[in-house]
């Protein structure tokens, strides 16, 4: 029996995992389940899948799930950061950190302290605090298996080759719902505009990351810890098909790709059950279906989030944690209608050029900083 923990049980991500749990039969239980405020899906989730904890965003969102469960029988309900560390601190051998943002850095550490696989979709964590994450990790013998689909890939095609042999890591990116529209159009963005993905089903935020390409920016930092990549070795290539997930290309010329269709479950699974590989119930790739792939450069003058992103990491010290901090602000004003599209990407730079220079020392160091990233983000929103 593998017992696995879901942090962000209720998202895009976490709701897969446990139609993956459910799909491997008896073999995968649930350890523990964390959620922020859906507490009646939260709800479903316990009555199905049994967990002896779970935790929630707040006390008023513990009320409410408790007015929901069978007090008999009821795990036992945690709330905020006390509650995901607690969740990521059980005793089961895997960790899926599917939360959002840099929500996602404490619970990640627990789980990575202590040996747990860390199945891991929060790619904010990394962006953040990746030196201190993959750090401890190593020192504890933990594996990250990546979640992500592009790093997912790279790392199924990092099985064919040594680290030392990869001439480049090249994450794929679908060019978002805007890859077609002129660039004097992204004036007249509305959220419903940024939210449609052209191939994806995901959370909001992530959706319109996508959107701007930051989501690729923070990408290539991603794979930059999770692969000890240097940055000039990292590539981004448009693929408006997402059926190619990432590629490695070797010294010898050769490029390994990973292909499948656009479903989570698959690096979900992947993750889960790694190193073996399990037959997965649902649709697979027809390439005479899809017929053709295309390929293309980035255009970073219209997406200025991508070479912000990828500035940022080149620059590392505070610099991706503000960025990443700046960008949680930024889009959720956006989300809430209170900026343009065009200001997520400009704010994140406003911020970064106040804040920018020096480097954490340790997590407490970068949770600070992320902090006054996001005061300093929100000031900025209040001057317009
Ligand atoms: N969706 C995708 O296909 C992919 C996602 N990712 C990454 O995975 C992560 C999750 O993405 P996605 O599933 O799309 O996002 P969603 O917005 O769909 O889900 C976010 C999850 O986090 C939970 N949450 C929110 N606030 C809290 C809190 N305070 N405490 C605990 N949990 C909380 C939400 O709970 P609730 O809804 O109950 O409030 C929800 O379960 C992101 O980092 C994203 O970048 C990476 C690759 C692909
Ligand atoms: C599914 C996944 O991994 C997302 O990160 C996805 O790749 C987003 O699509 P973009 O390539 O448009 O950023
Ligand atoms: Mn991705």
């Amino acid at each position: 029996m593998t017992y696995v923990t879901i942090l962000g049980s209720t998202g895009a991500i976490g709701t897969r995992t446990l139609e993956v749990l459910a799909a491997l039969g008896d073999t995968y239980q649930v350890a523990g389940l964390a959620a922020g405020r859906n507490v009646e899906l939260l709800a479903e989730q316990i009555c199905r899948f049994h967990p002896q904890i779970v935790a929630v965003a707040d006390e008023e969102s513990r009320a409410r799930l408790l007015s929901l469960l069978d007090r008999s029988d009821a795990p036992e309900v945690l709330v905020g950061d006390e509650g995901l560390i607690a969740c990521a601190s059980l005793p089961a051998p895997v960790v899926v950190n599917a939360v959002m943002g840099a929500r996602g850095i404490l619970p990640a550490l627990a789980a990575v302290r202590r040996g747990a696989r860390l199945a891991l979709a929060n790619k904010e964590c990394l962006v953040a605090a990746g030196t201190f994450i993959m750090r401890e990790a190593a020192a504890a013998n933990a594996e990250i298996v990546p979640v992500d689909s592009e790093h997912c890939a790279l790392h199924q095609c990092m099985q064919s080759g040594r680290p030392s042999e990869v001439r480049r890591w090249i994450l794929t990116a679908s060019g978002g719902p805007f890859r077609t529209w002129r660039r004097e159009d992204l004036a007249s963005v509305t959220v419903a505009d940024a939210l449609k993905h052209p191939n994806w089903n995901m959370g909001k935020k992530i959706t319109v990351d996508s959107a701007t390409m930051m989501n690729k920016g923070l990408e290539v930092i991603e794979a930059h810890h999770l692969f000890d990549a240097p940055y000039d070795k990292i590539a981004v290539l448009v693929h408006p098909e997402s059926i190619v997930h990432s590629l490695v290309e070797y010294e010898d010329g050769s490029l390994m790709a990973q292909l499948a269709t656009h479903d989570m479950r698959l690096p979900i699974q992947y993750a889960v059950t790694y190193p073996e590989r399990v037959s997965l119930p649902w649709p697979r790739l027809s390439l005479a279906t899809v017929g053709g792939l295309t390929f293309e450069e980035p255009d970073v003058e219209k997406f200025p989030a991508l070479r912000l992103a990828m500035d940022a990491g080149r620059a590392g010290g505070y610099a991706p944690c503000v960025l990443n901090a700046a960008n949680e602000v930024a889009v959720d004003a956006f989300l809430r209608n209170q900026i343009s599209y065009s200001r997520i990407t400009s704010l994140v730079s406003e911020v970064l050029d106040d804040l920018h220079s020096g480097s954490p020392s340790s997590i407490d160091d970068v949770l600070h900083m992320d902090g006054l990233a996001r005061e300093r983000a929100r000031l900025l929103l209040t001057k317009g």
